[in-house]
């Protein structure tokens, strides 16, 4: 693949029988099955058909075509090959749920001892830019010269992902032809999504974490400051209309930090961290003459989840993005199929990137000022928490069901918060574990007094305002959330002590 430097024009014409041969040997390289047949049966499509889709036909040309009557004629099957190929969706289907739209199994799904595919996405369908100099994008749809591309050039290579991101997105929604012009439209509108970017300044109030607040407004100056910078009124046309509004720019930049995955994808011979805006439509795909169409049944939509049942694969032979099902795990009919995001991060982090906060979250925390301390391995024991620190799990068929239910993502991450001390074989102490439980909870207590509200004030609130903006909904869950996962902190330590006496 090359760099955007090198590149040749983006809509140079290959003659027929060059396309040909390159359409040949494009197929011959490929594996059958991922390849679709498209409808072209003519010599005119062939030559119609611009280059910058097909970013696999963008090397350089030899420069003296040998005369067509010196060429064996190609097999008659070749002219059916496709060469664009579609994403595909096995035993799942897609639903609005409460956290948006999500994917949902269609049919129960034994486990199994290996990881089970349910999803394939082309590289040509994603939106790919590499996280490092020189930039790389997959397509390579940005023709040398385009302006766009010194606006991306001039990014931070360390801090700008998402800023390059939207930059390539929402150059893509210009670009003729390209699949995200339609895939577009099945992008969550402002409105819709809840990423902070898109908050006002009312709903950064309703979070009630003054530190989140002044980030998030970092963020969105970062962004409306690229915006004035390289939208100003002598730009160029072809970037105006790109992002004629901030708003624009701010919009294709939530999509860039809400919907982006960062993975390391191997291109020939290169292997590199990538940032990926990756379609998740079930489409089909077709050429005819000049037009691309997609008849997109659904959009985008796997959800987080702190305990995901997938995760997603590069295959590299014929660079397609797997979402597999992991090993052994049995899905039912109606579960939702979830990845991670991201691990180890806290609930201030989940929302200034995706606009969403957990009550569970493993790893978040709570930052205890005093010295009161409790005995590891005893707190551990009595909620069956096995592992080191780092990989903490809850070995839950050993108990009861209710205890099971008690014991979730939130008393993990007490397990990791709640200061705690641990010398040899030397037991606790129940007179001083008690004092410290009492202590811990304490100051517990004096946070949750710090807040203007209950988090029972803030269901409240949310029960009442069904017409919340989702960036509004999404701040009070948030430190609703906070308040929740301290409550539960205090109840597991009363439920320590508890066990611990007897
Ligand atoms: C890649 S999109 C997933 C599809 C999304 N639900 C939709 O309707 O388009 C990421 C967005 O989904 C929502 N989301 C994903 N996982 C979530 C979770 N566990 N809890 C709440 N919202 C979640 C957030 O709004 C996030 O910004």
């Amino acid at each position: 693949m090359a760099t955007s430097l090198l590149h040749p024009p983006p809509h140079c014409i290959f003659t027929n029988h060059q396309h040909r041969r390159r359409l040949q040997q494009v197929t011959r390289r490929r594996s059958a099955p991922v390849l679709r047949a498209a409808l072209v049966t003519n010599e005119d499509t062939f030559s119609a058909i611009s280059t910058s889709d097909f970013p696999l036909f963008q090397t350089a040309l030899p420069s003296e075509p040998t005369p067509a009557s010196q060429l064996e004629p190609a097999d008659p099957d070749f002219y059916k090959i496709g060469y664009v190929r579609n994403m595909r969706a096995y035993g799942i289907e897609f639903r609005e749920g409460p956290d948006g739209f999500g994917v949902y199994a269609s049919k129960d799904i034994a486990p199994l001892r290996r990881s089970r595919l349910i999803m394939e996405i082309p590289l040509e369908l994603m939106l790919t830019i590499s996280q490092k100099l020189p930039w790389m994008f997959f397509p390579d749809i940005i023709p040398v010269g385009h302006p766009i591309f010194d606006i991306i050039n001039s990014t931070n290579p360390e801090t700008d992902w998402d800023l390059r991101l939207a930059c390539l997105l929402l150059y893509a929604f210009d670009c003729k032809d390209n699949f995200w012009q339609l895939y577009g439209n099945f992008l969550p509108a402002a409105d819709e999504c809840t990423s902070l970017l898109l908050a006002t300044e009312e709903d950064l109030l309703e979070l009630q974490d003054s530190e989140l607040a002044s980030t998030v407004r970092q963020q969105q100056q970062r962004a409306l400051d690229f915006w004035e910078k390289n939208w100003h009124s002598a730009v160029p046309l072809k970037v105006k209309r790109l992002a004629l509004e901030p708003e624009r720019f701010l919009w294709a930049m939530s999509m860039a930090q809400s919907r982006c995955i960062n993975k390391q994808i191997r291109v020939g011979a290169l292997t590199q961290d990538a940032n990926m805006l990756i379609p998740y439509a079930e489409t089909i795909l077709y050429i005819s003459s000049l037009t691309v169409c997609a008849d997109c049944m659904s959009v985008d939509m796997l959800n987080h989840s702190f305990k995901p049942n997938c995760f997603f694969h590069w295959r590299f032979k014929d660079r397609m993005l797997e979402v597999m099902i992991n090993a052994g795990q049995g899905v039912k009919k109606g579960d939702e199929m979830t990845i991670s995001y991201m691990n180890g991060q806290m609930n201030n982090f989940f929302m200034e990137r995706y606009g969403f906060s957990s009550p569970v979250n493993p790893w978040d925390v709570i930052q205890f000022s005093g010295n009161a301390r409790i005995h590891l391995d005893s707190f551990l024991s009595v909620f069956n928490i096995s592992g080191l620190p780092e990989e903490y799990y809850h070995n839950s068929n050993k108990l009861s069901y209710d205890e099971d239910s008690f014991v979730d993502g939130a008393i993990i991450a007490a397990a990791r918060t709640i200061p705690t001390w641990s010398d040899g074989d030397i037991p606790p102490i129940p007179s001083a574990e008690r004092k410290a439980v009492k202590e811990l909870q304490e100051e517990c207590h004096q946070m949750l007094a710090e807040f203007p509200i209950t988090a029972e004030q803030d269901e409240e609130i949310l029960e009442s305002s069904p017409e919340a903006r989702r960036t509004q909904e999404a701040a009070i869950k948030y430190r609703m959330h906070r308040k929740l996962f301290m409550e539960k902190v205090i109840q597991a330590l009363d439920i320590y002590q508890e066990r611990l006496l007897f």
